[in-house]
């Protein structure tokens, strides 16, 4: 075993960007994003290790998001200084959830830090759908937004699935719409836009050049926000894709099978050692706020992933900013397409 764990980590490390070859998956314009290949210093820049082989190299989910935010900061102060515009983005907060409020504050921090204009739309725990549907119309209307995000979840009174519905598909920066998700999820037909937190996932195994054509990948978790959308996508990167649910039996008799493990659950500590496979790479995509206090938990218990896993992302810090500088990606590709404007090389 240990000779395995030792042989992913070198694989990991050494490995020149395995996916380069492939064609990108969307015909977004994502220069500096999809394409490049890292060098082997890019990409043991995002890994931390201990020079312990029998433990994994920790991915640094901040630093690649530094380094997307860099690029898109550059992008949209081009935009500004040849048109004269810079992209918006238009948030609908309803009620006071705490994750929500806090997500939603992450997400316009980070628009700031690139120049992205954001406005948020607040709105009561018991306002009425229409009143919902009112605020996504004005800003489907409103020449200078160019995407809309509608927080999830809303309060139970609202229908999810008209809310998503009535947003301009080609301001969807979230994925969400039919349209969007049914492209994403047939052959030879591209999305608009693809779900940011599985854009995210799939950049972090690009950037730490974690080759996913061929490899067997199992999702834990198939709703709409991340699980389902990520098992399409790495399906698309020619991964061998299983989805585990809450309905699976023995779902570590699957999961441990992986080479690439990807937790979209958001129950702590799910994911245990017998659940693993030596060598895996892990995407924790949980987020779950710790009762009581303002610390946020993973779906995998990282204390015995770490012994397990070649690689892992920890929460926070790991695939989370990175699904935020997605959203800011999204948002520019959106306003990039409403104005015609493309990056002169
Ligand atoms: N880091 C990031 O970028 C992002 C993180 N998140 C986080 O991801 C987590 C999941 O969010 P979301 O997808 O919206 O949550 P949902 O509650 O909508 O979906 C949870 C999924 O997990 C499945 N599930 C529940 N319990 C189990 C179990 N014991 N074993 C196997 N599968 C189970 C459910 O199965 P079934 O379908 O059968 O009900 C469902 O498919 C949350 O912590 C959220 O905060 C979300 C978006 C982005
Ligand atoms: N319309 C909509 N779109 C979403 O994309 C969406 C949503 N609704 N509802 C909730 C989930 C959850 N989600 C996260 C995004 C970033 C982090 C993230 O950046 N987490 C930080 C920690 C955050 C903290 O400190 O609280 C990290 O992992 O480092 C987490 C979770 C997007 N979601």
């Amino acid at each position: 075993m240990q000779g395995t764990l030792a042989l992913s980590w070198r694989i990991l490390a050494n490995k020149s960007f395995s996916s380069s070859s492939m064609t990108p998956l969307v015909c977004l314009d994502r220069p500096d994003i999809w394409c490049p290949a890292p060098s082997p210093s890019e990409v043991s820049s995002h890994l931390t290790h201990d020079y312990n082989e029998h433990t994994a190299a920790e991915i640094n989910g901040r630093s690649i998001a530094n380094e997307i935010k860099a690029t898109l900061a550059t992008q949209v102060s081009n935009m500004k200084n040849s048109i004269n515009k810079v992209p918006g983005l238009g948030v609908i907060l309803v009620g006071k959830r705490k994750d929500s409020r806090t997500f939603v504050r992450i997400k316009k921090k980070a628009c700031e830090q690139v120049g992205i204009a954001s406005v948020v739309t607040e709105l009561p725990d018991d306002c009425t759908e229409s009143e919902v549907l009112d605020a996504v119309s004005m800003l489907n209307h409103n020449e200078s937004i160019h995407g809309i995000l509608v927080q999830l979840p809303l309060p139970n009174h609202l229908c999810e699935e008209k809310i998503i519905n009535s947003v301009k598909v080609e301001k969807d920066v979230d994925g969400f719409h039919p349209v969007n998700m049914g492209n994403l999820a047939m052959r030879g037909r591209e999305p608009l836009f693809i779900p940011c937190a599985s854009l995210g996932c799939i950049e972090v195994l690009n950037r730490c050049s974690v080759e996913i054509l061929g490899k067997k990948a199992v999702v834990i978790g198939r709703s709409m926000i991340t699980g389902l959308p990520t098992s399409l996508l790495l399906q698309r990167h020619h991964a061998t894709v299983s989805v585990v649910h809450s309905f699976t039996k023995n779902p570590e008799e699957i999961t441990c099978e992986a080479d690439i493990l990807v937790s979209d659950v958001g129950v702590p500590n799910l994911v245990r050692s017998h659940w693993l496979k030596p060598g895996v790479v892990v995407i924790d995509m949980g987020s779950t706020l710790v009762k009581n206090s303002s610390d946020v938990c993973g779906d995998v218990c990282y204390e015995e992933a770490m012994h397990k896993a070649s690689a892992i992302t920890p929460v926070p810090g790991g695939v989370g900013p990175v699904t935020i500088s997605m959203l800011l990606s999204n948002t520019l590709e959106a306003a990039k397409r409403a104005y015609q404007w493309t990056q002169k090389s």
